[in-house]
C-alpha cells in the first residue's frame, strides 16, 4: 500500500469510508461502541496488529503467568512492528482492562500507531494524558487476568462486531473506527476523496438555503455544474 493510499485516508472521515464500504457491499465496518480517550483524538491510519482474548479461567490466568516470556499479550506488546495500531479482540468485555498506563506507555515508546479494543483500559485518566490514539468502549480500575485470557495474536480476530484479519487498515477519527480489508484500501481512498469534494459543494448549497431533494443526492443537471467547476479549478 502506498504512502498516498495512507495519506488519502488520513484526509476521509471514517462516515465517508463507511459510505465507501457500504457501496461495495460491506456493512460491519464500523467497530461498535467505541471512542477515542482524551485528548488522543488525533486521527489515525494503520495496519492492524491483533491480539485475542478469550475469557479467563482461574487455574491458568494468576498473577504469576504474566511471568510467562511467551504471554501473548506481553510478546504482542513488544513485537508489534512500529506505525501499525493494536487491535484487541475482548469480546465486548470491559469489565476487565485489557490494558493499562504501563502496557500502552511501552506501545507508544515502540512506535505504535493506536490501540483500539472492544474492552476497557486502566489507569485511564494518565492514558488520556498520551499521545497515542487509544479507543475503548469503556474505563475500568479491574485489571486485566479477572476475566482475559490472551491466547493469540496476529490471527483473523472480532472486535466491536467486526471481522479484523491482520492487515486490515484501520482509520480512527472522534467518531470511531472503521476497518478497510486491505485489498480494498487503495481504490476506497481515491473514491473516499471524490465523495469528500462533492459533499463540501453540496453542503455550500445547502448552507446556501438549497433543498434536500435535488441536491442531496444531486440531480444529473447538479452533478454536472459540479464536474465542470472541479475541471475549471483543474
Ligand atoms: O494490570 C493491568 O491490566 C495492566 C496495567 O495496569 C498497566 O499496564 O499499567
Ligand atoms: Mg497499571
Amino acid at each position: 500500500m502506498g504512502p498516498e493510499t495512507f495519506e488519502r485516508l488520513g484526509a476521509a472521515s471514517t462516515a465517508t469510508l463507511q459510505n465507501q464500504l457500504f457501496i461495495r457491499g460491506l456493512r460491519r465496518t464500523v467497530i461498535q461502541g467505541v471512542l477515542p480517550l482524551g485528548h488522543g483524538r488525533r486521527n489515525f491510519v494503520a495496519e492492524a496488529f491483533t491480539l485475542r482474548y478469550i475469557p479467563a479461567r482461574e487455574d491458568l490466568d494468576t498473577v504469576e503467568s504474566f511471568r510467562d516470556p511467551e504471554h501473548a499479550q506481553r510478546a504482542a506488546i513488544d513485537t508489534i512492528p512500529a506505525g501499525q495500531a493494536l487491535v484487541v479482540d475482548s469480546r465486548g468485555d470491559g469489565a476487565a482492562a485489557s490494558a493499562g498506563e504501563i502496557l500502552m506507555t511501552r506501545l507508544a515508546v515502540r512506535g505504535c500507531a493506536a490501540f483500539v479494543t472492544d474492552g476497557s483500559v486502566r489507569d485511564s485518566h494518565h492514558i488520556s494524558e498520551m499521545d497515542m490514539p487509544v479507543f475503548v468502549g469503556s474505563v475500568t480500575p479491574t485489571t486485566n487476568l479477572v476475566l482475559h485470557h490472551a491466547v493469540d495474536f496476529q490471527v483473523p480476530i472480532a472486535c466491536g462486531g467486526v471481522a479484523v484479519f491482520p492487515g486490515d487498515v484501520l482509520v480512527g477519527d472522534p467518531e470511531g473506527v472503521v476497518v478497510i480489508p486491505r485489498h480494498l484500501a487503495e481504490e476506497v481512498s481515491r473514491d473516499a476523496v471524490e465523495q469528500e469534494g462533492l459533499e463540501e459543494f453540496l453542503l455550500e448549497r445547502v448552507r446556501g438555503g438549497a433543498p434536500v431533494r435535488g441536491t442531496y443526492p444531486p440531480t444529473a443537471e447538479l452533478r454536472a455544474e459540479y464536474d465542470a467547476q472541479r475541471g475549471a479549478r483543474g
